[in-house]
């Protein structure tokens, strides 16, 4: 049974806000982790061990690091999936800073109802997250769930699907979409939500190039524009890097690495380390340096580290 703060019986170990309760979330809606610490059931080691890490309202953060090394858990700790649908031991907090009037509120104290309402979840799989045979069935579904006003829903569909450059969509079947409209289909359902921040896990593996660029040409739009907060997982972080503000680069569920894409690539001894490719514009600008081309990227005249495929190759004329 769902609790509201507000409840005046004696006080429960673990109080649930529920969905049906108003709240007015903070447009600067942020993310504290804290000592974060998560074992699966029967799992000798954690999958995630001490993470601190603060992720503001608006930022673009990527996730990376090797297979195993934490990536989907620590999405699932963010979207609540963990500890409200997946069993195991949790220690630690993750807070939602602005999620109440009166401040902050950790994860596991909310609903899943009540957090789909502020935070959108995407997965890899196009197809196993998309349920409904028409797309416009699928946006609203996420609607009915979550009690929004019916005379609300229309209008919502047609802002996120025009949000994510799909109207001409809204009628189609899903079975008929390639897997870039079917992920630009399922960002447009949890966006109809109003969510402050999407976290998706490798949204892209399974398309090709062109729904690859579609989709993260959206995910950027709706940093950009709409201000809202985009957390993804994804191991290969080549075209991620010039669209993000911070790399978090995991290895066995810790924090081995964080910043800025172009402070991060300066560590190519830890990408190498932890099975991690470095981007190819970010190599080269490495080779150049052990080459005697280029000054060592401590030194004051060193140019920043390309992340671009254009500006490895301005990088390059500038030499010749
Ligand atoms: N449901 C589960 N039950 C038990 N162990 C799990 C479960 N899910 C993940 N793990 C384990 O937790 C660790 C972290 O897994 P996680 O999926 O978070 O890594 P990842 O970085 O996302 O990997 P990938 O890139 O392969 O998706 C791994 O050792 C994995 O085997």
């Amino acid at each position: 049974m769902c609790v509201s703060l507000s409840d005046k019986r004696p006080k429960r170990k673990k109080q649930i806000i529920c969905a049906r309760q108003a709240w007015e979330v903070s447009p600067l809606l942020s993310i504290t982790i804290e000592n974060l610490t998560f074992s699966y059931p029967d799992c000798s080691s954690p999958a995630l061990h001490e993470i601190n890490l603060t992720m503001e309202a608006g930022e673009f953060i990527v996730i990376t690091g090797a297979t195993g090394a934490g990536k989907s858990t620590l999405l699932r700790s963010i979207n609540g999936v963990i500890p409200h649908f997946q069993p195991g031991t949790l220690q630690g907090n993750v807070w939602l800073d602005g999620a109440t009037p009166s401040g902050r509120v950790p994860v596991a104290r909310v609903s899943a109802p009540q957090l789909a309402r502020f935070i959108g979840s995407v997965f890899d799989d196009p197809e196993g997250q998309i349920v409904s045979p028409i797309v416009e069935e699928e946006i609203a579904f996420g609607l009915e769930n979550t009690g929004v006003d019916p005379a609300q829903m229309d209008g919502r569909i047609a802002k996120a699907l025009a949000d994510c450059g799909i109207s001409h969509l809204r009628h189609r079947a899903t079975s008929s979409l390639s897997g870039g409209q079917k992920q630009r289909v399922a960002i447009a359902a949890a966006l109809a939500l109003a969510p402050k921040i999407l976290v998706l896990d490798e949204p892209t593996s399974e398309l090709d190039p062109d729904g690859t660029e579609a989709v993260l040409n959206v995910l950027s739009e709706l940093n950009k524009n709409h201000g809202i907060t985009i957390i993804i997982a994804e191991q290969k972080v080549t075209l991620l890097a010039p669209l993000c503000d911070r790399l978090v680069l995991l290895e066995k569920g810790r924090i081995a690495l964080q910043g800025p894409p172009r402070q991060v690539f300066l560590h190519p001894h830890i990408f190498a380390k932890l099975g991690v490719e470095l981007p190819a514009p970010a190599r080269l600008a490495h080779a150049l340096v052990q080459e005697g081309v280029l000054p060592p990227f401590d030194s004051p005249d060193a140019p920043p580290i390309p992340l671009t495929v254009e500006e490895a190759f301005t990088l390059s004329r500038q030499l010749l």
